[in-house]
């Protein structure tokens, strides 16, 4: 269930955040040295984690999946708000940290979170409650396949609030007809509408990352109605961004097999063969798959 305001945490709830100094320990008695490889930047700032909760607007009937909990900033943050976490983590060190460093700072929480080990894109299923909602600081690297992952892999996920690098939080949030709409955007509105929920500076990040972030919400929402299914949508989507600055009818014709037959499938869904692929939303992609010629 959602809320649309979170109450403020009773202050209490502080005492169980990690603070800087918190999170270098931790760092050095579990022998971990933040690589960017894997988009280790930790969250040093209590605001932020709390923010991120605020502006997610969990509540307690929540089923919470979070991804690279990491040494568990805000994953001490979610659990006194929802029901369950449910913590994806593919550093093996932090993936066996994490349950003791919430059971030393919040050791009535403990029972509301699940560990799962491994790459959030490689997870076919997830123990435990269908999640209702995506919580996560992600690793900045891959936060697009994570989320299209997710989005695919978790129907029951109603709501997403998603810390991402600024130019991302930009591209998944663009809409038709700009320089910046792409894959991104194409292919996450399939599933939710998206918008940026505020900005947040790289000094809350140790260590500081090179660029700022931004906080994205989506809210899944129906799937455009077609009769093609979502790979044949997101084929046209990478065809037609794959050579941006061609006309539909060049950049499609290797979908359709030649340059008529593209011609043919955009005139049926009511494209015009003269357009570019940014001008389309999402409807418009799956209204050409459907037509895709025999
Ligand atoms: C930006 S850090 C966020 C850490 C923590 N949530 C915080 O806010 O301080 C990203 C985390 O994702 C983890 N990670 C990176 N790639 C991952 C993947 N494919 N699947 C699951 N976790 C991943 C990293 O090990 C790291 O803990």
């Amino acid at each position: 269930m959602w809320v649309t305001q979170t109450p403020e945490p009773d202050p209490a709830d502080r005492s169980r955040l990690l603070t800087p100094a918190d999170v270098r320990a931790l760092a050095e008695r579990f022998g971990i040295r933040p690589t960017k490889t894997l988009g280790q930047n930790f969250v040093i700032d209590h605001g932020t984690v709390r923010r991120i909760v605020r502006v997610a607007g969990v509540g307690a009937d929540d089923v919470v999946v979070e991804v690279g909990p990491g040494l568990g900033s805000l994953t001490l943050a979610l659990l006194p708000h929802v029901r369950r976490v449910t913590a994806i983590e593919i550093d093996p060190a932090l993936a066996e940290a994490l349950p003791g460093t919430v059971a030393d700072h919040a050791p009535d929480l403990v029972d509301r979170l699940t560990v799962v080990p491994g790459d959030a894109m490689r997870v076919t299923e997830l123990p435990g409650p269908a999640p209702t909602a995506l919580v996560a600081n992600l690793p900045y690297n891959v936060s697009v396949p994570v989320l299209l992952h997710l989005l695919e892999l978790l129907p029951s996920l109603e709501r997403v609030l998603v810390m991402v690098q600024a130019e991302v939080a930009d591209r998944i949030t663009a809409t038709p007809g700009g320089r910046i709409y792409g894959v991104p955007s194409a292919k996450v509105a399939w599933y939710a509408s998206a918008r940026r929920a505020g900005a947040v500076g790289r000094n809350v990040f140790w260590p500081a990352p090179n660029v700022d972030s931004g906080l994205v919400e989506l809210v899944r929402r129906p799937e455009p109605s077609t009769k093609a299914p979502r790979r044949e949508v997101f084929k046209v989507i990478d065809a037609a961004f794959a050579q941006r600055r061609k006309t539909l009818r060049a950049a499609l014709s290797g979908w359709a097999g030649s340059a008529p037959a593209a011609e043919a499938a955009l005139r049926a869904a009511g494209v015009q063969p003269s357009a570019r692929g940014e001008s389309l939303g999402i409807e418009e992609f799956a209204a050409i798959a459907e037509h895709r010629p025999e």
